[in-house]
């Protein structure tokens, strides 16, 4: 079973407009409401291809009540943590191009007891859990050392522990000796203080995450792909989209899919490009199910050109 922690949730609302025009009163011509955040978006997408997962989400306020409710209504099995804080409602506008753009709120602050409640809920699951999975942000305020100390908590206690987060979080994780960590480009690139212009460069900052101490850096590179640098080598791979609609969501496919497949070598790779494909083909932050999966789209390479340019980052 996958635990997955979100320490940040959020409500998502997507909506959809022929095209942004700043200043204007737009109609939105789709909307959607989903239960959101990285982790929880984890476990929606294994939910719906079958796999079991439970969903650890700090909830508060009249959206924290709307975010139990809606996953609650998906079915996803939670371990909800009350909270004084507002849980935080997440913005998407999407336009018929598949351009996003989104609005984050920062999320309400968590106590040192809240935080350490939340704490003390993953650590107990952990047990019976194959992986946890801590993806997304983190709480406003002072939250860096906590989440530090959790992440060794969990790898002192034998947990495989995968993080998908950025910034002092990602670099947290690694530190802790994460077995799994999944940076897209703009997090990878930050976390080794460089630009990223080609897959070469990608290799070289998921070596230099592998060398401070993660296990397998799974790196997302929007359209250009993935990178898979892990003790037994580099594998790249691309996962054609013909009408991109929604990339919220995509990286939390991709790293569902690789972790439903096992989490290393060619196979779970091209199923986690496969997870992710079909989320950018889906409105919002809808997550892909078993009808929704093409694998024959996805392209591995085993000897990458380490030149080839990524695309306009
Ligand atoms: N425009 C796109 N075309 C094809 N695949 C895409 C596109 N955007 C994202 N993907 C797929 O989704 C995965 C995650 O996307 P990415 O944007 O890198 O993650 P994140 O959502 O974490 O930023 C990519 O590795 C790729 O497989
Ligand atoms: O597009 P991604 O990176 O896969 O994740 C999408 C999810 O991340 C969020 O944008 C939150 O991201 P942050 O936790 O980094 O603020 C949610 O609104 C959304 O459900």
């Amino acid at each position: 079973m996958i635990l997955t922690v979100t320490l940040n949730p959020s409500v998502d609302r997507a909506l959809e407009v022929d095209a942004l025009v700043r200043g204007e009163v737009l109609r939105a011509v789709g909307s959607h409401i989903d239960p959101g955040g990285k982790g929880v978006n984890v476990s929606r997408a294994l939910l719906a291809n079958g796999l079991k997962s439970t969903a650890v989400v700090p909830a508060g306020g009249a959206e924290g009540e709307q975010l139990v409710d809606l996953l609650k209504g998906e079915g996803v099995d939670m371990l909800a943590v009350p909270i004084v804080g507002r849980t935080r409602s997440n913005i998407t506008l999407a336009e018929p191009d598949g351009t996003v753009t989104k609005i984050n709120e920062a999320g309400p602050v968590l106590s040192a007891a809240e935080f350490a409640e939340v704490s003390d809920a993953v650590l107990t699951a952990a047990r019976s859990s194959d992986w946890v999975v801590i993806c997304g942000s983190l709480p406003p305020g002072p939250s860096v050392p906590a989440f530090a100390a959790l992440c060794e908590r969990l790898v002192a206690a034998g947990a495989r522990l995968a993080v998908d987060s950025s910034g002092p979080a990602l670099l947290a994780g690694v530190d802790a000796g994460a077995t799994l960590v999944k940076p897209n480009r703009e997090e990878l690139a930050e976390a080794v203080g460089r630009e990223l212009s080609t897959l070469g460069d990608v290799v070289e900052a998921c070596a230099r995450l592998r060398a401070a101490g993660a296990g397998t850096v799974l790196a997302s590179l929007g359209a250009d792909g993935a990178v898979l640098v892990e003790e037994s080598g580099v594998l790249a791979g691309t996962s054609p989209v013909t009408v991109p609609r929604s990339t919220v969501g995509a990286g939390d496919a991709l790293l569902a899919g690789f972790l439903a497949a096992g989490a290393r070598g060619e196979a779970a790779l091209v199923e986690g490009l496969a997870w992710g494909a079909a989320a950018v083909s889906l409105p919002g932050s809808r997550m892909p199910g078993p009808q929704d999966l093409d694998r024959t789209t996805v392209r591995l390479d085993a000897r990458p050109d380490l030149s080839r340019p990524l695309g306009r980052g």
